[in-house]
């Protein structure tokens, strides 16, 4: 097939990587950082919230110490990987330097977009910009940058540092050439990935999950099940690792909720509709693991 004319020629894309920036210090951020520093990269951590960079550093190191504990690395591994992550409340500290960037701040799509324009604005023409949304499509994600063609959905599984699987998500613009680049860096940090060629909201993953889990909540809600029996059905007769209730503990109940609302508001209908439990637990401050409690009580 011949090339049209007039169709601007694919611009080029870096496709080796050795530094990384990581936008967004919480949950996600810091096992992705970890997950790069672990393969020999050079990581950026970055977040605005100096605090959440505290307890990024405190997580990174008490998962090291697992894998040291474990067997998986020996301490020397651990401190090298440690000693990789520069973490930083500046975005510029990193933007310079960076030849691939991961977003994981907060699910607000407005937040996000200001990001990628300030990073379209300061990374080099030719760096990947990734982001780690759990929903929202990478079109909208990237509507403030002149360089679509070079973002690209990377959602990583909670917890990066254990999960082996990464959900990429083509958007509208995204160049083949992007699509390799993410793919070399991600076989080159261990992981698998799975393509979602349509830029649909929550991608292939979360519309699976959201549905399940808002499903797992509802049963609660109505009093017809316990949180303990939802996770036991899920476990002993779907063989799940976790059910719904422990996994959105896991993963926060707030950011589920960001998740499953803006899902909701999209392809209308139940399925992804919110359950009251779930915004109770939220309001409450019962965000689950990070604050304590969610569906259970004494987390850490
Ligand atoms: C919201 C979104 O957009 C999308 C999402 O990500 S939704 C969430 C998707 N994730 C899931 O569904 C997770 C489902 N759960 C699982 O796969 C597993 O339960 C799990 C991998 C999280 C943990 O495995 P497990 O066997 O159930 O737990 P556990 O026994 O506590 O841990 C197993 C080992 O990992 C270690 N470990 C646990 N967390 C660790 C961490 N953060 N770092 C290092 N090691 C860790 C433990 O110390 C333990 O080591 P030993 O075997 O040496 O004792
Ligand atoms: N929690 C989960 O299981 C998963 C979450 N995700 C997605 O990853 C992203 C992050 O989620 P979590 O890590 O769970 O959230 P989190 O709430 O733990 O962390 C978000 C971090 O971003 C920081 N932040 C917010 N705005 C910022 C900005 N403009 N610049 C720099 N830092 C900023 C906050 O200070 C916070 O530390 C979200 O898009 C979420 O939907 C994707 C896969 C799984």
């Amino acid at each position: 097939m011949s090339r049209d004319v007039d169709a601007p020629a694919a611009a080029h894309v870096r496709q080796d990587v050795s530094t990384v920036m990581v936008v967004g210090a919480g949950l996600m951020g810091s096992g992705i950082a970890q997950v790069a520093a672990q393969a020999g990269l050079d990581v950026v951590l970055v977040d605005d919230d100096v605090e959440a960079l505290d307890r990024a550093a405190a997580r990174i190191a008490d998962s090291l110490a697992r894998f040291v504990r474990s067997g998986s690395l020996t301490d020397d591994e651990a401190s090298r990987a440690r000693g990789l992550i520069v973490t930083e409340t500046d975005l510029r500290a990193g933007g310079s330097s960076a030849d691939l960037v991961i977003e994981a701040i907060v699910e607000k799509l407005e937040p996000k977009q200001r990001l990628f324009a300030e990073l379209d604005a300061m990374c080099a023409p030719d760096v990947v910009l990734a982001t780690n949304t759990s929903q929202f499509q990478i079109g909208r994600v990237a509507a403030n940058c002149d360089r679509p063609d070079r973002v690209i959905g990377m959602h990583w599984s909670n917890p990066p540092q254990l999960m082996k699987l990464v959900e990429l998500v083509v958007g509208p613009d995204t160049s083949s050439e992007a699509v390799a680049g993410a793919i070399r860096f991600l076989d080159g940090v261990d992981r698998r990935h799975v393509l979602c060629l349509k830029d649909v909201p929550g991608f292939i993953s979360n519309r699976m999950s959201t549905a399940l889990f808002m499903e797992g909540v509802r049963l609660v809600d109505e009093g017809i099940a316990t949180a303990e029996d939802v996770d036991l059905v899920a476990r002993l007769m779907f063989g799940h690792k976790m059910g719904p209730l422990e996994t959105l503990d896991l993963a926060g109940l707030d950011t589920a909720l960001l998740v499953s609302t803006a899902l909701a508001d999209f392809y209308g209908g139940d399925r992804f509709t919110p359950p009251d439990l779930l915004e109770r637990h939220v309001a409450a401050g019962r965000t689950g693991r990070k604050s304590g409690s969610g569906f259970y009580e004494g987390l850490s």
